[in-house]
C-alpha cells in the first residue's frame, strides 16, 4: 500500500509508527509532508526509507490512501491547495482525515467535490497498537475504501465504522479519551505517593491498573460493574475508597468531560 501522510505531528506520527509497527506498510511505501520539514525529519529518523515530497500535491499524486493528520483550523487551506495543483487526480486516491470536528460534506467540499474521502477519529494509543477509532465513508467513497479504512485503523488497534453523526461523541470519549486516563493514572499515583510509595512504584502500579482493568473488561466481556462487585469485599477497602469516588462525583466528572468534549468537536466544524 502506497501510504501519504500530511501532517506529522503527534497523531499522525503515533498512526504511522503504529502501521510501521503492524508491518502495514513499508517505509519505501511512505510519504510525508509537513509544513514542519523538522516534522518530516522526525518521522524519517524512524523510517529512513521513508519518503519526504516536496509538497502535498507530489505526495497526493504517489499515494493510494493519503491521511490528512493537520489540526481542524489548517485544514481548509490544505485542501482548497489540492484542488488548485495542475494535472491532480483527486478522485484517483482516498483521503482519511484524522481531523476532529470537520465533517465529510466539508472535506467533500474542499477537495472540489468528487474526491473518495472517509472520516475517522483515532487515538493515540495507535502508537502501542491499542487504538481505538471510529470512520465514517462520504459519499464518493466505496466498500473497497472503507475496508482499506478500516485496515489502516485496524492494524493499529480496535476500528469500526459508524454513521457521521456519532463521530462527534468517538471524539469526545476516545480520540480525547487518553487525556481523561492519563489524569486517572497520575491522581492515583498522587495517592500511592501520599500513602508513601515511591513515586515510580507508585506510576507503575497506578499505570498498569487501569491497563489491567481495561483489559478485564475487554478480555472477559463483563460488564464493568459486575467486575467492580468482585474487587469490592464486604467492609472491607475497596468500599471505602469508592464511598470517596461517590462523594466526589468522579462519574459525573467523566460523563461531563465526555460531553463537553463532543460539544467542542461539534463546534470545530464551525
Ligand atoms: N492528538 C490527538 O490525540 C488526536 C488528534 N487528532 C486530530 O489530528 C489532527 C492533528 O492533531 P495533532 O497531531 O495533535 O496536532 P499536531 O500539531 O501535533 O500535528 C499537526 C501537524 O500538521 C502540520 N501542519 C499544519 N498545517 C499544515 C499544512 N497546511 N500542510 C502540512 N502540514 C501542516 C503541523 O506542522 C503539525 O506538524 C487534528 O486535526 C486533531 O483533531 C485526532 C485524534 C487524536
Ligand atoms: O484535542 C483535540 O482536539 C484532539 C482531537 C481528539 C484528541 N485530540
Amino acid at each position: 500500500m502506497k501510504l501519504g501522510l500530511i501532517g506529522c505531528g503527534k497523531m499522525g506520527g503515533a498512526l504511522l509508527k503504529g502501521a510501521l509497527k503492524a508491518s502495514l506498510v513499508k517505509a519505501k511505501d511512505i510519504s510525508l509532508y509537513d509544513k514542519v520539514p523538522a516534522a518530516v525529519k522526525a518521522l524519517q529518523s524512524e523510517a529512513p526509507a521513508a519518503k519526504a515530497a516536496k509538497d502535498p500535491a507530489e505526495l497526493v499524486a504517489s499515494s493510494q490512501v493519503v491521511v490528512l493528520a493537520v489540526k481542524p483550523q489548517d485544514m481548509p487551506a490544505l485542501l482548497q491547495g489540492l484542488v488548485k495543483a495542475p494535472k491532480l487526480k483527486l478522485e484517483k486516491c482516498l483521503f482519511l482525515s484524522i481531523a476532529a470536528g470537520i465533517t465529510l460534506k466539508q472535506l467533500e467540499s474542499w477537495l472540489g467535490g468528487q474526491a473518495r474521502v472517509i472520516r475517522s477519529m483515532p487515538n493515540t494509543p495507535a502508537l502501542v497498537l491499542a487504538g481505538a477509532a471510529a470512520f465514517a465513508r462520504g459519499q464518493h467513497a466505496t466498500d473497497e475504501d472503507a475496508e482499506l479504512a478500516a485496515k489502516v485503523l485496524g492494524a493499529v488497534g480496535v476500528a469500526q465504522e459508524v454513521s457521521e453523526k456519532l463521530l462527534d461523541a468517538v471524539t469526545g470519549l476516545s480520540g480525547s479519551g487518553p487525556a481523561y486516563v492519563y489524569t486517572v493514572i497520575e491522581a492515583l499515583a498522587d495517592g500511592g505517593v501520599l500513602m508513601g510509595l515511591p513515586r515510580a512504584t507508585a506510576l507503575q502500579l497506578a499505570a498498569q491498573t487501569v491497563a489491567g482493568a481495561a483489559q478485564m473488561v475487554l478480555e472477559t466481556g463483563k460488564h464493568p460493574g459486575v467486575l467492580r462487585d468482585e474487587v469490592t469485599s464486604p467492609g472491607g477497602t475497596t468500599i471505602a475508597g469508592l464511598e470517596q469516588l461517590e462523594a466526589n462525583g468522579l462519574r459525573n466528572a467523566l460523563i461531563q468531560a465526555v460531553r463537553k468534549a463532543t460539544e467542542r468537536s461539534k463546534e470545530l466544524a464551525g
